[in-house]
């Protein structure tokens, strides 16, 4: 590293790629950067052409036709575009439509249809909006997800739950006091088993209970008409349900910035403008053609030295703060869908991908740490840190005599996660294990949109690197099949 260049990519809003532990000598290493120069400037060029034109070399769809890849277009909100001023608007337009008049919104989805959303969810309102009253929730609905799984149990019970609700609701109210459910159902290919499935024991079970509960229904996904129209398109077409996209050419894990993500938001009254304003601002910064200012290609590029040359091919994602662990677990869907590929783009077997983890600070580490710190170096710890706490409680002296317990008396709670996160990186640095920081100045919707565009961008990226289409996920089809003849299997059984 020479003397100007830091170890620390600071963009202007504050947000920081802290690279310190990953690259130097022992690490990643200069003359590491500098043998592939080469690829890293013909890795910017795809993705700068990808940005201009949405082609990708070799990318093709599930059925193996040509398809653009548009995901770097969400962030700019214009005529013409897949978010432009009509299409937020009328988002919006819906999240107040439900304001003080929608008493529940389930969410049915599972994989790029759940995870953004769920991270939207978790950063906006926390573990306990549902248990909040109305006016603290701004008259948005509760919100609950489903769909992400196939689980009986979790199913019947919140079904209970909202009847339950609606029964309680009745019984305090006069006559128009019926409870208004409102069913989202996300599926970009309209006809995923666990969406559809736990989608349709819902949607019976509350039909059942009119007058009790009113139900509305809204499906998110592929838009195409004709030969092509999805099975959720027909459903919402017949019944008359209103519809959102998932645009051609953006897959689930990118969709966040699309209408799949955004109508979440739209439901909790979470910032739609600052979110995408945060991704614009990070896509910009990524036009850089110098690695040193472009954090989505220095993070590719590191994670890719670090896994093919040093071998750490396993990324332990790892924020600090609760309602970051679905960053972590959204980010498992990009990395390991992406990149986890048997062929490279020139059908040669290379068995590509790196395996993400999820934990979260301080949790796990009281649970991982150990083998972090002592098991194989295998891998690269990517931490998160929220630089200021906005409501940050200072542990008070409770206890006088207790010694060990004044001496942490006087720091805030935000002080305190940030000494176990910097010990962590510390102590793992110390004896040669790579681990990196991505710090966000606060934990809003723009430095969200930031951290979450610099992840997807950077897949783009390793896959250019690898020579591995990012874009596809022929993997996940042979279960599929599988479980296909079994369903087909059991039907014959009734
Ligand atoms: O939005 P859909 O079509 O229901 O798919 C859900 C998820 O399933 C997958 O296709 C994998 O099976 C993911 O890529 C996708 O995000």
């Amino acid at each position: 590293m020479t003397k100007d260049q830091q170890a620390c990519l600071k963009l202007p809003s504050g947000f920081c790629f802290d690279y310190a532990n990953l690259y130097g000598e022992g690490k990643v290493t200069a003359g590491d950067v500098t043998a592939l120069a080469a690829r890293i400037a013909a890795a910017h060029a795809a993705v700068e052409h990808l940005r201009r034109t949405g082609q990708v070399r070799g990318h093709l769809s599930k059925d193996g036709l040509p398809e653009k890849v548009l995901f770097p277009q969400l962030p700019y909100i214009e005529e013409g575009n897949l978010n432009s001023p009509a299409s937020i608007a009328r988002l919006k337009a819906f999240g107040q439509s439900l304001r003080y008049k929608v008493d529940a919104v389930v969410s049915f989805g599972i994989g790029g249809s759940y995870l953004g959303n769920k991270v939207l969810f978790d950063v906006h309102c926390g573990e306990f909006w549902n248990y909040k009253p109305v006016e603290a929730r701004s008259g948005y609905p509760k919100l609950h997800f489903s769909g992400n799984n196939i689980d009986p149990r979790r199913t019947q019970e919140l079904i209970e739950h909202l009847v339950a609700e609606a029964k309680a609701k009745t019984a305090q109210g006069g006559s128009n006091d019926k409870y208004k459910v409102t069913l989202i159902v996300i599926s970009k290919s309209g006809s995923t088993i666990d969406t559809m499935a736990t989608f349709m024991v819902v949607y019976e079970a509350l039909q059942r209970q009119a007058p009790l509960i009113a139900v509305d229904v809204v499906a998110v996904t592929d838009p195409a008409e004709g030969a092509g129209e999805t099975l959720l398109h027909r459903l919402a077409r017949q019944h008359g349900w209103p519809m959102f996209s998932v645009p051609d050419g953006v897959g689930g894990r990118f969709s966040v910035f699309s209408e799949v993500g955004l109508v979440t938001a739209a439901c909790i009254g979470f910032d739609i403008d600052a979110f995408l304003a945060g991704a614009r601002a990070m896509d910009e910064a990524c036009q850089s053609g110098d690695i040193w200012r472009n954090p989505a290609m220095l993070n590719a590029v590191l994670k890719f030295i670090a896994a093919e040359k040093y071998g750490r091919d396993i990324e332990v994602f790892m924020p600090y703060g609760d309602y970051l662990k679905s960053v972590a677990e959204w980010y498992v869907q990009l990395l390991a869908e992406s990149l986890g590929k048997r062929y490279d783009r020139d059908g040669r077997e290379v068995f590509y991908g790196r395996t993400p983890i999820v934990a979260v600070g301080t949790t796990d580490m009281h649970a991982q740490t150990q083998q972090h710190q002592d098991g194989k170096k295998d891998k690269v710890v990517q931490f998160v840190k929220i630089a200021d706490w906005e409501g940050d409680p200072i542990i008070p002296d409770a206890f006088p005599g207790e010694d060990k317990l004044s001496a942490i008396a006087g720091i805030t709670m935000g002080q305190a996660l940030e000494a176990a996160r910097s010990a962590n990186a510390e102590a793992l640095a110390s004896d040669g294990r790579f681990n990196a920081t991505f710090v966000l100045p606060r934990l809003n919707a723009f430095h969200l949109g930031e951290l979450l565009y610099l992840l997807a961008l950077s897949v783009a990226y390793e896959g250019e690197l690898a020579n591995v289409d990012a874009f596809d996920q022929p993997g996940v089809e042979a279960y599929k099949r599988i479980m296909g003849t079994k369903l087909v299997a059991l039907k014959k059984q009734i």
